[in-house]
């Protein structure tokens, strides 16, 4: 299977197709089970120079669990999510993985970018495999890219190279290379940032089909409300801190100001006067009040 790259597959992002619909069923049975792990989050923050970005973050994220990250721009999410993956250092308080302390570009995790970042002169096959452990033999290594190929539907795109094949393709490739490693926690940056509105629904169905069958924690930062209801077990809102919580005015930097539990089974309606209350009470806390009635 060639030589890996840690760092490389650090890169995967998601998928998308702009014109046939995304037919990644029947899913393959997974050849082993893959961890899905704790992530605990106790007091973070980040501070750049004298800027604090992230104050008092503190989070019990349960294995298998899908969290959406919400907040207005710059107000730390990528930042929140690099902590976690160990891409960036430096951070305060605690972040546990599996209940071990985060180490540097964690092997536990694997990173989804709104880029798929694949190397244009390496097959769909071989950028895939960048992802795979050292540990596995040649023969495994191929059984696990063909099983995550066809999760993200590109068996019959595997010989190709990333120019050959459309954006949204080379999307779903950066996932399954994220997935070679059998991540216990999944972090996804804006994984659907740069697609249309249709493609970007039927990625969001893929990741759900994905995550039914990997069983990964899920860390998702995205500035799509609707997305956040429709994939997310909770969401979680960074920004000041309610005024209630901090009476003397709310210090500098963003920690969690709402952790919501969204309510009903995935695939959810979207129209549920439920999900449609949260939708209100979400884009208020981000300060959006016109479109919310
Ligand atoms: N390595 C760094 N050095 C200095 N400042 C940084 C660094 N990384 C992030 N920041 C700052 O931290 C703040 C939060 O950035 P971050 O990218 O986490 O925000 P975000 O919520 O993901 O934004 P967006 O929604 O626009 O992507 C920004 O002001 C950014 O400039």
């Amino acid at each position: 299977m060639g030589s890996s790259a840690p760092t490389l597959d650090r890169d995967a992002a998601v998928f998308a197709e702009h014109s046939a619909p995304v037919a990644p069923s029947p899913l393959p049975a997974p050849t082993a089970s893959p961890p899905s792990l704790t992530v605990d989050l106790v007091h973070v923050g980040r501070t750049f120079g004298e800027r604090t970005v992230l104050r008092d973050v503190t989070l019990q994220i349960r294995p298998g669990e899908v969290i959406a990250v919400l907040g207005s721009s710059g107000c730390g999410k990528s930042t929140l999510l690099r902590q976690v993956g160990g891409l960036d250092t430096g951070h305060e308080g605690e972040i546990l993985i599996g209940g071990e302390p985060v180490r540097r570009y964690d092997e536990r995790t694997a990173v989804g970018f709104q880029e798929p970042r694949l190397l244009p002169w390496r097959s769909i096959r071989k950028n895939v495999a960048l992802g795979l452990p050292r540990s596995l033999s040649k023969l495994e290594g191929r059984e696990r890219v063909d099983e995550l190929l066809q999760l993200v539907g590109l068996s019959d795109r595997a010989h190709l190279r990333p120019r050959e094949i459309s954006g949204g393709m080379a999307q779903r490739a950066s996932l399954a290379r994220a997935l070679a490693r059998r991540p216990g926690v999944l972090l996804l940056d804006e994984p659907f940032g740069a697609l249309d509105a249709l493609t970007r629904l039927k990625m969001q169905d893929l990741l759900l089909d994905v995550h039914a069958q990997t069983g990964t924690t899920v860390l998702l930062v995205t500035h799509d409300v609707d997305e956040a209801l429709q994939l997310a077990d909770r969401i979680l809102l960074l920004g000041p801190a309610e005024p209630a919580q901090e009476p003397g005015g709310a210090p500098e930097g963003a920690t969690i100001s709402r952790l919501l539990t969204v309510p009903g089974r995935r695939p959810r309606a979207r129209s549920s006067a439920e999900v449609t209350a949260l939708r209100e009470d979400l884009l208020s806390g981000l300060g959006v009040e016109a479109h919310s009635r």
